[in-house]
């Protein structure tokens, strides 16, 4: 059985996620940042593109060390599984993800990756292997459910959101929309992928909640079955 799985992402007013340069922005206040580390500590496993990987260099790892603890005293790790979508192996053996915090991490790869980098990167990580050119995300969810992840929280980047959003594989889509303008028609949005053009298929979804955070708002939808 798949995870029930939680997308994240803040994005500003006008939709996007990062600057046209895939520059990291800040767009959460501090209320919205606790309560992503708090979700963070409460998921089994936390997913990222690689795309992602290569612009913010995250470690995606619990930051409040209270949480951590608690999180420590109950599953035996600081930090979730951290799960990398990554079809070719690109991931810098030197990133923060690898290096940074205890726990778990998996790099899902395509059949497409080069052996030499799956190597290096099992010496850092669990390597799953399933799709052929990329990542068959419906696979790694029955893998990873197979592997004891109940919850996942899926952090982006917009290529990855509109896979999981398009293929129906998300329960909860919580979205922080911070007050400014990011522009520019090349930025990362929430759903980037080549979009749906028949309206008979749009994933529909059913508002649960919407209330001022910081100076934004946050707003937490469930998939309409
Ligand atoms: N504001 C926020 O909450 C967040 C913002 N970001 C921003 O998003 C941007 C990165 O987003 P993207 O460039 O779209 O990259 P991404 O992080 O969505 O990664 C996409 C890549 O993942 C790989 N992949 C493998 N299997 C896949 C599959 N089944 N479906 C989709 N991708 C698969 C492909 O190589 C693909 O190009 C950065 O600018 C980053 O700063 C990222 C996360 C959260
Ligand atoms: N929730 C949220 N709000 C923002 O304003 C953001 N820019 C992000 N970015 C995501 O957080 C990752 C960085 O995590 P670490 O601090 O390195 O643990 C970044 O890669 C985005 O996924 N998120």
């Amino acid at each position: 059985m798949r995870p029930y799985i939680i997308i994240n992402a803040a994005m500003s007013a006008d939709g996007k996620l990062s600057t046209r340069e895939r520059r990291q922005v800040r767009i959460s206040g501090a209320d919205d940042f606790a309560r992503v580390d708090r979700m963070r500590a409460d998921c089994d496993a936390i997913l990222v593109g690689i795309g992602t990987v290569q612009s913010d260099d995250p470690s995606l790892t619990v930051k409040s060390p209270a949480l951590r603890e608690e999180r420590l005293a109950r599953s035996g790790e600081e930090n979730p599984v951290r799960i990398v979508l990554d079809s070719k192996a690109e991931t810098p053996v030197t990133a923060d993800i690898l290096r940074k915090g205890g726990g778990v991490r998996i790099i899902a790869v395509s059949e497409e990756a080069d052996l030499e980098k799956v190597r290096a990167l099992s010496e850092y990580a669990d390597i799953i292997t399933c799709g052929r050119d990329s990542v068959d995300l419906q696979h790694l969810m029955e893998e990873l459910g197979r592997r004891g992840i109940s919850l996942l929280m899926v952090e982006g980047g917009g290529t990855v959101i509109w896979s999981f959003l398009s293929q129906g594989l998300f329960d909860e889509l919580n979205v922080y929309i911070g007050s400014m303008i990011i522009g520019g028609k090349t930025a990362p949005t929430l759903a980037d992928g080549e979009g749906f053009v028949d309206d008979t298929i749009f994933p529909r979804l059913i508002l649960d909640y919407a209330g001022q955070m910081d100076d934004g708002l946050l707003v937490r939808w469930k998939r309409r079955e």
